[in-house]
């Protein structure tokens, strides 16, 4: 089984902005105001604004060629190929993959905070919106904010215990449980490599390192 870990990164060049990069998202935006369950219940329409502006660029922005290679190796290779991706996106899935896992939530899906609901979100969410099974006003967007338990922690980590190959593509190696995927795919006995734009703050960590745009280094280490 290959086991690749996606960030920000893999969607760059499909013009959706990275958050430590020159000019990303966190130095625009506040991380605790914007992105912790204390900042949304500080300032809910900021934190909305926030996710709004982001739904409306992924809803505009396509696939690019790294999203569209990890597709194509899950369709042609002869074992089992998993995407855990942090991205909120749905670039993944709309470039072909199916079998991708967002830890961190995703963008186009909407939880009541009150009763834990989902459904599809709407295109801009606001303070006005009620839970349409509990009627409560406590809509959030369905992402994992800093203090908060990613999602699919238990299948995750059965997936690494299997992995053959660990690949990390397009991410700073800075968050946590993410960034500690790699010691632990080595421990069980996965090779692991990095396909980044720079080597990443756990560079150290990998057997391998292959350094470029996504665009570039992904198509040509799937072919
Ligand atoms: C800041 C950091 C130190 N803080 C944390 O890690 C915290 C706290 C913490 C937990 N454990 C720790 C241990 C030590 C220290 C701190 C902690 N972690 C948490 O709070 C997590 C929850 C964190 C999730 C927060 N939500 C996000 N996103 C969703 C929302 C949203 O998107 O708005 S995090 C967000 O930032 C993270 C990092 O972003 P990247 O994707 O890596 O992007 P970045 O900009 O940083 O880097 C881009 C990279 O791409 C490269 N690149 C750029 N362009 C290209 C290009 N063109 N091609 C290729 N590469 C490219 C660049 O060179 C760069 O390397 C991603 O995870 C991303 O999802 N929850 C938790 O721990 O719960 C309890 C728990 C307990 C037990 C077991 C499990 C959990």
């Amino acid at each position: 089984m290959i086991v690749i870990l996606t960030g920000a990164g893999v969607s760059a060049e499909s013009g959706l902005g990275t958050f430590r990069d020159k000019g990303g998202l966190w130095s625009r935006y506040d991380l605790s105001e914007v992105a912790t369950p204390d900042g949304f219940a500080a300032d809910p329409a900021l934190v909305h604004d926030f996710y709004n502006a982001r739904r409306a660029n992924a809803a505009e922005a396509e696939p690019n060629a790294a999203h569209r290679a990890l597709a194509r190796l899950e369709a042609e290779a002869d074992e089992d190929v998993l995407i855990v991706t942090q991205n909120i996106d749905d670039l993944h899935e709309r470039a072909g993959s199916r079998s991708v896992i967002h830890m961190h939530g995703e963008l186009f899906r909407t939880l009541c905070a009150a009763c834990g609901a989902r459904w599809d979100a709407a295109p801009a969410l606001s303070t006005a919106d009620a839970c349409p099974q509990c009627r409560a006003a406590a809509v959030r967007p369905d992402v994992v904010w800093f203090g908060e338990m990613p999602y699919h922690m238990e299948r995750i980590v059965e997936a690494l215990e299997r992995a053959r190959l660990f690949v990390s593509i397009g991410t700073s190696g800075s968050v946590y449980p993410a960034a500690g995927f790699v010691a632990e795919a080595k421990a069980f006995g996965a090779a692991t490599l990095e396909l980044n734009l720079e080597p990443s703050d756990g560079a150290t960590g990998f057997d391998a390192g292959r350094y470029g745009p996504a665009s570039e280094v992904v198509p040509a280490w799937v072919n």
